[in-house]
């Protein structure tokens, strides 16, 4: 305590502590040894309380960080050992026994099992994991792995064991990541505790100077002088913001960790405070309300094209592209044609927002939504395609048009389906009292509109470039706030405009889980409304403890002054200090929402 006085002294500021500490040496200086003593007992004996209740949501951050196991059963070169996590090797093969707990990141290469990825993730139901079918290809991008192959660190195995190869140094997996996020998020400071900063600034000289001038009250009142500065003590203590201080910092720090046990990373005190806050959330559209795996329905040739050429030249070219329409066509297109296309075209360029092109076979190839053409050079779609496209558009189909060199070759429709939980995460958004919600789309609007009605979304956006999106937000914005959720990989630039940017599914990719004000580790739409009921309980909380802490100081302060003795007072005001942290440890027992 006397160094922590100290060390605010010399940065010039007053502080708290240090009053207390006047408090103490000036009763024992007059000789009033007695209650000097008790003042520094009680002082920190409530010191002690509160550091003991604030170490119960730190340490639910701690316990996430000895999650992962600190050994692990390697395999190399023909005999397994055990070795330090600290020691594993990007490559390594490491074996699973039945319900050990995964001791990295990494996909699995060996039996089948199911995983309980709720310490991560906080899905509570466990995930089934199975071996990729070719570790080499598996290890080339193993971001883009499949969630059934896909392994992390400080889960849970099932009951069979699994070999997995280790994609991430122990330093740098997902867990160590969240737990060094959560650590920082701890020391950025939310809004109201600046404010609470600014009123420390000017109010403990305020202080300082009543009681410096109530030292003088036996000038005015018939008093000896002890008397006097017995009283000015009691208001010292009683106009300590001991309890004001701790308001706020308690409540965020006991969210935060409440949040990170769910599954739901919030990087700070900020985004906390936003979050429950925002009247508007708009929704990326692919990956975030659908599932982002779309299913090739629709083959429409042009006059004299053979369904084959297109599909050919089409599979041929989206191999090359990682975007989610891209994967969805080479997978359909080759069951549909029965066979697999290894043809592989060259110089793919992405048109951002709207297609692609490449060379394949000598000709210039363009595939892409309709407005594709009417940017790049060359022929305009002829009017029967053109007929055949808004068809699909009004069917709900995402439209893929095939050009190769000058001729059209035809249109390919896809369709995306929502997501199980989407529906009913809108309702439940709106019941918490979110007033608005959109949906924001690079896709046409005629899918756009068609999945905002099957959920409950309030208004879409569709056609949007990525550019057009951020100026989307940036209006929200103006006009009171608005949350973004995305994937955090094409839609960062929009989450970082938001109020708060949130990324789904971010174990799986340190690109959102970077991007993100908050992040869902788990790639389910459910823990949003998880998210913002814990924010908006968050801010209650804060509310709380603030009018409780300046009530206790109001109704403080004048009893000091008309005799309230030193002792009742000091154990009020430090009671009150404790009642503030115990309010705000409730936090961590905020239940989650179970769709
Ligand atoms: N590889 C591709 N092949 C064909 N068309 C593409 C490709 N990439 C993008 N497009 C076209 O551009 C449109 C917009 O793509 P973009 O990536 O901006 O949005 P999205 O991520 O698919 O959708 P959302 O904005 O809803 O998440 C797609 O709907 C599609 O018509
Ligand atoms: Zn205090």
């Amino acid at each position: 305590m006397v160094q922590e006085a100290i060390g605010e002294l010399i940065v010039g500021r007053f502080e708290i502590d240090f009053l207390m500490l006047v408090a103490a040496v000036g009763a024992a200086l007059l000789g009033a040894w007695a209650e000097g003593a008790l003042l520094l007992v009680l002082f920190s004996l409530g010191h002690a309380l509160e550091h003991y209740a604030m170490g119960r949501a730190t340490g639910a951050i701690q316990a996430l960080a000895e999650l992962a196991p600190s050994t692990a059963i390697v395999k190399r070169g023909g005999t397994t050992a055990e070795v330090s996590v600290n020691d594993l090797r990007v490559g390594d093969i490491v074996v699973v026994k039945p319900n050990a707990r995964i001791a990295a990141d990494g996909f699995v290469i060996e039996g089948t099992s199911s995983v309980n990825q709720a310490p991560i993730t906080g899905e509570s139901v466990p995930v089934d994991k199975e071996p990729v079918p070719d570790a080499g290809q598996a290890s080339r991008k193993p971001s883009s792995l499949a969630a059934q192959h896909r392994v992390f660190a400080g889960t849970v195995n099932g009951s069979g064991a699994l070999e997995i190869q280790v994609t991430k140094l122990a330093s740098d997996n997902t867990l160590a990541r969240v737990v060094q996020m959560v650590a920082e998020a701890e020391t950025r400071i939310s809004p109201t505790q600046q404010l609470t900063k600014h009123i420390q600034l000017y109010y403990v000289p305020i202080v300082l100077g009543l009681v410096a001038l109530l030292h003088f009250a036996w000038l005015v009142v018939e008093e000896p002088f002890s008397a006097s500065f017995y009283r000015a003590m009691a208001v010292l203590v009683a106009a300590s913001p001991c309890a004001l201080a701790i308001a706020t910092p308690s409540a965020t720090l006991s969210g935060i960790a409440r949040a990170a046990r769910g599954g739901v990373l919030i990087k700070g005190g900020g985004p906390l405070e936003s979050l429950g806050k925002v009247p508007a959330i708009a929704f990326d559209k692919t990956g975030t309300l659908t599932t982002g795996n779309p299913k090739l329905t629709d083959v429409l040739t042009a006059d004299s094209i053979a369904e084959e050429e297109l599909l050919r030249v089409a599979i041929a070219v989206e191999s090359l592209s990682d975007h989610p329409l891209a994967s969805a066509l080479v997978r359909d297109g080759q069951q549909r044609l029965g066979q697999v296309i290894s043809a592989e075209a060259e110089n793919l360029r992405s048109v951002t927002g709207r297609g692609v092109q490449a060379d394949f076979e000598g000709q210039s190839i363009a595939i892409g939504k309709r407005t594709l053409f009417s940017e790049i050079p060359g022929p305009p779609i002829p009017p029967e395609l053109a007929a055949a496209i808004t068809r699909l558009e009004t069917g709900g189909r995402t439209t893929m048009v095939v050009r190769a060199g000058q001729r059209y070759l035809g249109v390919l429709g896809l369709m995306d389906t929502p997501r199980q939980s989407a529906k009913q995460t809108i309702a439940c958004l709106r019941k918490l009292g979110v007033q608005q919600m959109l949906m924001l789309s690079g896709d046409n609007q005629s899918v756009a509109d068609a999945v905002a009605q099957e959920i409950g979304i309030d208004e879409a956006f569709g056609d949007l470039m990525p550019e057009d999106k951020v100026d989307a937000i940036r209006k929200l914005q103006s006009s009171g706030g608005v949350a973004m959720v995305g994937d955090g990989v094409n839609d960062a630039p929009a989450m970082a405009n938001a109020a708060v940017g949130i990324a789904m599914g971010a174990a799986g990719s340190d690109v959102a889980l970077e991007a993100a004000d908050i992040a869902l580790m788990s790639d389910d739409l459910s823990h949003l409304p998880f998210a913002v009921g814990l924010s908006r309980q968050t801010s209650r909380i804060v509310r709380q403890n603030l009018w409780f802490s300046m009530g206790m100081v109001v109704f403080l302060v004048p009893a000091a002054i008309l005799g309230l003795d030193m002792g009742p007072a000091v154990a009020l005001h430090e009671g009150s200090t404790v009642a503030v942290v115990i309010n705000a440890l409730r936090l961590l027992a905020y239940p989650s929402v179970d769709p």
